[in-house]
């Protein structure tokens, strides 16, 4: 068996975030390494398979507890993992560049935490740059990391404008994220046409509302 990594010298999954904005994890989180984590979730799906009914002996069928464990610890909840945090590399802004940079339209794919179903939508991430600007695809990157875990939508908002502040050196972000809840549409009040809005305005952005005016009209609000 893979030599288990001590808990307590790996970083938590938010260490850079207030208590309350940290998704909940227990202390001992860490402790699996991947591949025990996919084994044991392939067994527990295997189990849940067997009581929906289904014929695990299927060759269609038969791959499938593997494939959806490989799927939860590889991608959906890759960003439960904190050695997935993307690194943030800031450049001197040298152009003096300091009005609004609006990254728009970022592909938001994450998972309501209530039912395991998917949360698709877009994120708008905004910031005013002061000494440094950001490599552009590093917003995506922590949308992604944030967005690739059990969610509700108004933590996710509130985790990626906090990264967002600390990586940045400002509180001048913004964050807005417009998303369908499967649970929603597929299920339960089966609504296909209500979709969810939450937004996060730090700094300037809270304070100035003609600058927020302006990232809602740049993101086509
Ligand atoms: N605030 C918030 N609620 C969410 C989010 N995603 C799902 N939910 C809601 O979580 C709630 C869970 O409520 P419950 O009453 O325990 O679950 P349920 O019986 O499946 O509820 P229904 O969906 O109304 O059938 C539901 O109202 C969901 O719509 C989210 O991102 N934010
Ligand atoms: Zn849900």
């Amino acid at each position: 068996m893979a030599k288990q990594p001590d808990p307590a010298a790996l970083p938590g999954a938010d260490d850079r975030l207030d208590a309350e904005l940290r998704t909940p994890l227990r202390p001992d989180a860490f402790a699996l390494s991947e591949e025990d984590k996919i084994a044991g979730i392939t067994a527990h799906f295997r189990e849940i398979m067997h009581l929906l009914g289904l014929d695990l002996t299927d060759d269609s069928l038969n791959g499938t507890p593997r494939r959806v464990a490989k799927m939860f610890v590889n991608e959906w909840f890759r960003g439960l993992d904190p050695q997935h945090r993307p690194e943030v590399r800031l450049f001197e802004n040298r152009y003096q560049y300091n009005h609004i940079l609006v990254e728009r339209d970022i592909t938001l794919f994450s998972c309501c935490e209530h039912h395991f179903v998917p949360i698709i939508g877009k994120a708008h991430v905004a910031y005013l740059p002061g000494e440094h600007v950001v490599g552009l695809s590093k917003l995506n990157r922590v949308v992604q990391y944030y967005a690739r875990r059990p969610q509700v939508q108004e933590r996710l908002t509130r985790q990626i404008a906090e990264e967002l502040k600390q990586s940045l050196r400002t509180d001048d972000v913004a964050v807005l994220i417009e998303a369908d809840h499967l649970c929603v549409m597929s299920r339960g009040v089966n609504d296909t046409s209500s979709s969810t809005i939450t937004a996060e305005y730090g700094g300037a952005f809270g304070r100035d509302e003609q600058l927020r005016r302006e990232f809602l009209r740049l993101i086509g609000k």
